[in-house]
């Protein structure tokens, strides 16, 4: 049997009315012949043309950018990065779009996933339906908050440094990132070439002056010498075995957050927002309210930043486990919480370590997964332990939303729900959603 070629329908130019914002950094259209485009670079109730990027006749969506701006929205703004726009840098989402309207565009899409994955309004889960903006961010028309605390460039045929083109390999080479820390800018990376290298990923401390650069050589690339503005720790992928080796300097850096120092190996996981973890730790604790004597949990603990935060506060009489996959984040979560006797790390994936620890009670839980959520299987785990709270952080809305849904159905519900724009510029949201049983005392 043969099958017909499917006609590919880049470069084609179509000109619509936008719809509504749809999770991902676009927003929805239509064709004329009803085809569904998931259009980048405009806003809810423009009428654009938009030009097909990448889809072909027939599929059950197109991927397009608007290439013109037929009827603007009023939350449109010029952009204030010169490198973003149809084709160009991938980093950030809504360049084009005021801040408020940014954080608007991020509560529909989360009241949307709540609503078509979970079945649930924003009363149900306690939210006030807003995104809140991080304290001391920029929010103001036309400024851009410097947040990024981690950046990773990658370095294009000609050892520029840039930033990768949306769904591309392709960088789009920049003289400076807007979203970047000054930590991060003021080393100079984009100033200088950076020959026989792969990309170059930027850490720049927050409350320390570590700075740390990774850089991947091309394969076969020689490792140059690297003279940058500031004096950083230098660390290089291997090649071979994906593992990251020490050149010179320190293999961490140092964070200070929620009022401890926090040691971060490279590649393991710090939030990327200078502010985040101050604002996470506060919201969790507010949600979970724990009490001298608690046992809870600490779940996906990365270097152990909820769980050393919860420590302090259940005191001598309580406990915190927490669990972490990543060995070198692992070892940096025991290594920070040293002090605090009443705190175990175990290294493991949590659906393997949970159940071997043999612990059947806790008190409360948080539970801060990767981009893909929890799962039925851990959700059902967690909330077979009869925490009295559960404090629930989320990168992705529609990862919570799912992952909203088994809790219900294993017996918790969101009692309040908060989120944060701790990625501005960009689609990305945090949330955190407090649980609590729906029968109380059950
Ligand atoms: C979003 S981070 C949260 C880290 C920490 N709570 C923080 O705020 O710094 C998720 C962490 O989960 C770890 N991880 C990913 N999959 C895991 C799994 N199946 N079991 C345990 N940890 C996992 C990652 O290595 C990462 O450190």
């Amino acid at each position: 049997m043969t099958t017909e070629p499917t006609q590919s329908l880049v470069g084609q130019e179509y000109e619509v009315e936008v719809g509504a914002v749809a999770h991902g950094g676009h927003c929805v259209a239509r064709t004329s012949e009803g085809q569904v485009l998931f259009v980048r670079h405009t806003l809810p109730g423009e009428r654009v043309v938009a030009r097909v990027t990448d889809g072909e006749e027939g599929a059950r969506f197109l991927r397009a950018d608007a290439v013109r701006v037929l009827e603007a929205s009023p939350d449109r703004v010029e952009a204030p990065c010169p490198y973003s726009g149809p084709g160009r840098c991938g980093g950030c989402d809504w360049q084009h779009a005021a801040p408020g309207a940014q954080r608007r565009l991020k509560v529909s899409v989360i009241a949307e996933q709540l609503s078509r994955l979970a079945g649930l309004t924003p009363e149900e889960v306690g939210w006030d339906g807003t995104v809140e903006p991080v304290p001391g961010d920029k929010v103001a028309k036309g400024e851009v908050p410097a947040w990024r605390t981690r950046v990773q460039y990658a370095v294009d045929d000609e050892g520029r440094a840039g930033l990768r083109r949306h769904r591309s390999h392709e960088v789009e080479p920049v003289d400076r990132c807007l979203i970047a820390a000054p930590g991060v800018s003021e080393l100079g990376i984009e100033q200088r070439q950076w020959p026989q290298i792969d990309t170059v990923e930027a850490v720049a401390a927050t409350g320390s002056n570590d700075r740390q650069v990774i850089i991947t050589p091309k394969p076969g690339g020689r490792l140059p010498i690297v003279e940058l503005d500031k004096p950083v720790s230098l660390m290089r992928v291997d090649e071979k075995d994906g593992g990251v080796h020490r050149v010179h300097g320190r293999p961490f850096v140092r964070e200070r957050a929620a009022g401890r120092t926090w040691r971060v190996g490279s590649g393991g996981f710090w939030q990327v927002h200078t502010n985040a973890p101050d604002l996470l730790v506060e919201a969790v604790m507010q949600g979970l309210m724990p009490r001298k004597g608690d046992m809870a949990l600490d779940l996906y603990c990365g270097v152990g930043l909820f769980a050393g935060a919860l420590a302090e506060r259940v005191g001598d009489q309580g406990a915190v486990l927490g669990i972490e996959s990543g060995k070198r984040a692992a070892e940096d979560a025991r290594h920070n919480l040293q002090d605090l006797d009443r705190v175990r790390i175990e290294q493991g994936k949590v659906d393997q370590v949970l159940p071997r620890t043999g612990i059947t009670e806790a008190d409360l839980v948080v539970l801060d997964p990767p981009r893909a959520g929890a799962g039925k299987r851990t959700v059902e785990h967690v909330a077979g332990l009869g925490a009295r709270r559960i404090a629930y952080v989320a990168c992705d809305p529609a990862a919570l939303a799912r992952d909203l849904k088994y809790f219900r159905e294993a017996g918790y519900r969101p009692r309040k729900l908060r989120a944060f724009d701790l990625f501005p510029m960009t689609h990305h949201v945090e949330c955190v959603a407090v649980l609590e049983p729906a029968v109380k005392g059950s």
